[in-house]
């Protein structure tokens, strides 16, 4: 039985402005109509027909915004699709909206289709691999380690970001990098539908941003987007109905896959997306990232700060990732300095305990956040545990306690620090995040 009225969704055709980079993509939900708007950086002539193609994958994957209004059960576009292209959309549409599906208590959206008629992969995608490299800035630590990472290695890249705030301008600005950022305008007629109680919930943003990514890289005559993209993201939270529910689904290894499947068959790019920092885990990532000390005033990895609307400055300080960043770095920088980054210091507060224990398996089930794995919160408390500086930590203290033995023996086990698991870094970028 189902919840919604709304029968389907469809997408009028797209058109895209060269002179203004502007980019229209219109959605109907019924009678409903709406339409978004990217504006890319401009280039001189005409884009090449791989951008087009990637402008169409944009264009399906974007309208999960629209599509989370009324959840119809169909979804029908007349852009032909090869069984590459039509398996990422399916996926975004399902395993990007699981949680959306199960906070709303709608199965059916796990097992919708998207109706296209059947194309063709490209026969022979062209490889993009060797030239420079773009690099997306969310304005955490990952994409600071991925961009230091690229540097390192003298490949020359070029950051890049869809809707710069002050975080990620003054990531820019700390990087010494010129950048190149792009502009998202959702429809404010689905602001106008959320006001008045319309359905709302989580979409699969990362692939929103990566094909957008993507499209301006092609423009530019850029290559590979690297992403800092983490081995946990592909974890689930919870298991609903025998479907697995991850709220960082577009950020895991089997988005990365279907995406770049995506990009070879329809638009013909081959080596055109993986995320660097894949065979990484969070608690690695931030061993990294404690030794480039020139964004410690700007790094700000809390979602708050990254909101449409009512945008915090930075660490809101009370929300799960913010208190599993803290955990994660707190074991390789000393307590000044981390203290300094957040303007808080979390684990002196004991009105985080709760929360903590969330992320240590003790209570509840991991947050519906971008936060990385129980195991990789334990080993960095059991590190903080045999820290002289921060073993006297409150919060440390008590959770310390709360741990059970078998906790402390598979973190003792741990391979948080091995790179490993399922990957798409090409050969000669896997070298640049072991150093
Ligand atoms: C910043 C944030 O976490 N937002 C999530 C939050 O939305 P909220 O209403 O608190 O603020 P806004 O982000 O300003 O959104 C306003 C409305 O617009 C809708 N919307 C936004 C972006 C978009 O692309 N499409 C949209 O329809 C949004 O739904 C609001 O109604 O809660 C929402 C409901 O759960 C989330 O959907 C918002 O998440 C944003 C899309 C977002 O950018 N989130 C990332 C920080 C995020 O969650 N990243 C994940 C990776 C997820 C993935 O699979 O890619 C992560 O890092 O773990
Ligand atoms: N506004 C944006 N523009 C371009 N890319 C983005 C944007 N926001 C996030 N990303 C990219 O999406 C991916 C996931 O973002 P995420 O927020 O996890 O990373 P981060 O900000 O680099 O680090 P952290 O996990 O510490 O927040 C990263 O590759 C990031 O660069």
């Amino acid at each position: 039985m189902l919840e919604t009225s709304f029968r389907r969704l469809s997408f009028p055709a797209l058109t895209f402005d060269p002179a203004t980079g502007v980019a229209t993509l219109p959605y109907a939900l019924d009678g409903l109509d709406f339409a978004e708007t990217i504006t890319f950086p401009t280039v001189d002539g005409e884009p090449p027909a791989a951008f087009h193609r990637v402008l169409e994958l944009l264009h399906l994957v974007a309208g999960v915004s629209y599509f989370k209004v009324g959840a119809p059960p169909e979804i029908t576009t007349t852009t032909p699709l090869s069984p590459p292209a039509a398996a990422l959309l399916d996926a975004v549409y399902t395993k990007g909206m699981a949680e959306y599906a199960y906070r709303n208590d709608l199965p059916h959206v796990l097992s919708l289709r998207v109706s296209a008629p059947a194309a063709e992969p490209v026969a022979s995608p062209v490889s993009v691999a060797g030239r420079r490299p773009l690099s997306p800035v969310g304005g955490g630590k990952d994409s600071i380690v991925t961009l230091e990472a690229l540097r390192r290695g003298g490949l020359d890249p070029v950051p890049f970001a869809i809707n710069p705030n002050w975080v990620i301008q003054s990531v820019f600005a700390a990087s010494g990098l010129a950048p190149l950022a792009a502009r998202r305008k959702i429809d404010p007629k689905l602001f106008e539908l959320n006001a008045a109680g319309a359905l709302n919930g989580h979409i699969p943003v990362t692939a929103v941003n990566s094909l957008i990514a993507v499209a301006t890289a092609v423009l530019h005559g850029l290559g590979p987007v690297v992403m800092s993209n983490e081995r946990s993201a592909s974890d689930p939270n919870l298991v609903w109905n025998g479907h697995e529910i991850n709220h960082q689904w577009s950020k895991g290894v089997e988005a990365e896959g279907l995406l770049r499947g995506a990009l070879a068959a329809h638009a013909g790019l081959a080596d055109a997306y993986f995320s660097l920092l894949r065979p990484l885990s969070e608690l690695h990532i931030a061993r990294l990232f404690a030794a480039h000390t020139a964004y410690d005033e700007v790094v700000t990895s809390c979602n708050a700060a990254f909101k449409l609307r009512d945008a915090s400055a930075r660490w809101c300080g009370h929300c799960p990732k913010c208190r599993f960043v803290f955990l994660a770095m707190a074991p390789f920088m000393p307590r000044a300095r981390l203290v300094a980054i957040f303007g808080a210091d979390l684990l002196a507060d004991e009105t985080q305990i709760p929360g903590y224990k969330e992320l240590l398996g003790l209570d509840g089930h991991k947050p519906f956040e971008c936060v990385g794995e129980v195991e990789e919160s334990v080993v960095a408390l059991s590190l903080l545990r045999d820290s002289a500086e921060w073993a006297g930590a409150p919060v440390v203290a008590e959770l310390a306690a709360a741990v059970p033995g078998a906790a402390w023996a598979a973190a003792a086990g741990s391979d948080v620090f091995t790179p490993g698991g399922p990957h798409y870094v090409p050969a000669a970028f896997a070298e640049l995040v072991r150093a």
